[in-house]
């Protein structure tokens, strides 16, 4: 076990990488799917399902904790590894996106954001110096520059100031941080979809000097054409000795593709929120198990998938305790479909190791076009 925090590439195909990163709390295969544990628990699991399903990292949320419990009460309490009985790595979000998403009566400065809590309507204030304290506190493993991330599409100039803006608050971010041996400062990309931006917040970021790149500032609504026209160039605008992290994606098709443009680290909330509603991904495609076709349906939702909802389970079952609102059926399709996008992503990587991703990513069309699931 390492008491440092390192990252080494195994091998590529094309752009596609595959590698590890090693942390004082354990290794992380990479290209790895990050299931996302907003108030220090992913929805309907327990933590060691969470490990069962394959997943090496998981994510914390500073905006939520900040508000409930309170990093201070989570210090207080030994840390959040202690506190959610997770001690594998832990990354947390710097807070920011969360704020503009979720806070009300925001207000954004040079200094950083005011906002009320959406809990309770108290008033808040985060900087990237106080980020910065809030994810120590809690005992992250990776911690997220504090950053502003606008909203697509957006005119050049408000782009351009809003880069500018979370570039100055990128070098705080890193002056606050300090030097903490075996814990990693990730520097944020920004620029929208204008390359010679993202190109002058690449250069910013590299002469600070981060452990690893995340991209910003995308799947905010530009839709996945102009996702991956950003990510053509994007990603290797960035030290390619260092973890890439596009953050708050996404779909499975999403995911291929910005593994092939040479991505190591991404997040979704989409598997755990949609598994709640009924929507499980399988290799042929999403299955809406809600629908009345699988009331009397005794096969299992995916026969190729060895996760407890599928080997145990019939679709008629899982149709049943979800039009019950039954409990359980959080827990099964949570479990399902996160144990679906770990399975993808060892895939990947055994697919880059043997030199085959593009096969791998041909399969996994072709897999979908079979329609009727
Ligand atoms: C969904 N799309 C999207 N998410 C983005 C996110 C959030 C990533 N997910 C964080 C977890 C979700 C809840 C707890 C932590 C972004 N975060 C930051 N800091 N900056 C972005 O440009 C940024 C950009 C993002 N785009
Ligand atoms: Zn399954």
């Amino acid at each position: 076990m390492t008491q440092r925090f390192s990252f080494a590439l195994h091998a590529t195909d094309g752009k596609a990488r595959t590698g590890m990163i090693s942390t004082p709390r354990g290794e992380i295969r990479t290209p790895a799917f990050m299931p996302v544990g907003t108030a220090a628990t992913v929805k309907a699991m327990m933590p060691e399902s969470v490990r069962a399903t394959g997943a090496d990292i998981l994510l914390g949320n500073t905006y939520h904790l900040m508000l409930r419990p309170t990093a201070e009460r989570i210090d207080r309490l030994g840390g959040l590894h202690k506190f959610m009985n997770w001690d594998r790595p832990i990354l947390t979000d710097s807070g920011g996106f969360q704020v503009m998403s979720l806070a009300d009566l925001r207000k954004l400065t040079e200094e950083g954001v005011t906002f009320r809590s959406h809990v309770d309507g108290s008033r808040h204030m985060l900087t990237p110096e106080r980020s910065m304290e809030i994810q120590k506190l809690l005992g992250s493993d990776i911690v997220m520059c504090f950053d502003e991330c606008p909203a697509l599409p957006a005119p050049r100039e408000r782009i351009a100031e809003s880069m500018r803006l979370s570039m100055r608050w990128a070098a705080r971010s890193r002056e606050a941080f300090g030097d903490r041996p075996g814990h990693a400062l990730f520097g944020i990309q920004q620029g929208g979809d204008i390359e010679d931006l993202r190109g002058e917040s690449a250069e910013k970021l590299r002469g600070i000097g981060f452990d690893g790149y995340a991209v910003g500032g995308l799947a905010v609504g530009e839709g996945q054409e102009i996702m991956f026209k950003v990510l053509d160039y994007a990603p290797g605008m960035l030290p390619e000795d260092k973890p890439r992290y596009l953050m708050g994606v996404g779909k499975p098709d999403d995911i291929l593709g910005a593994v092939k443009r040479g991505i190591d680290m991404f997040d979704c909330v989409l598997p755990s929120r949609s598994g709640r509603t009924g929507q499980a991904f399988t290799r042929r495609g999403v299955v809406n198990i809600k629908n009345a076709r699988h009331a009397d349906d005794p096969r299992p939702l995916d026969e190729s998938c060895s996760c407890p909802a599928c080997s145990q389970y019939s679709r008629a079952y899982l149709h049943h305790v979800f039009r019950s609102q039954e409990i359980i059926s959080s827990m099964l399709l949570t479990w399902h479909n996160l144990h679906y996008y770990q399975v993808l992503m060892q895939g990947i990587r055994d697919a880059i190791a043997a030199g085959r991703f593009d096969a791998f990513e041909a399969e996994f069309h072709a897999a979908r076009a079979m329609g009727d699931i």
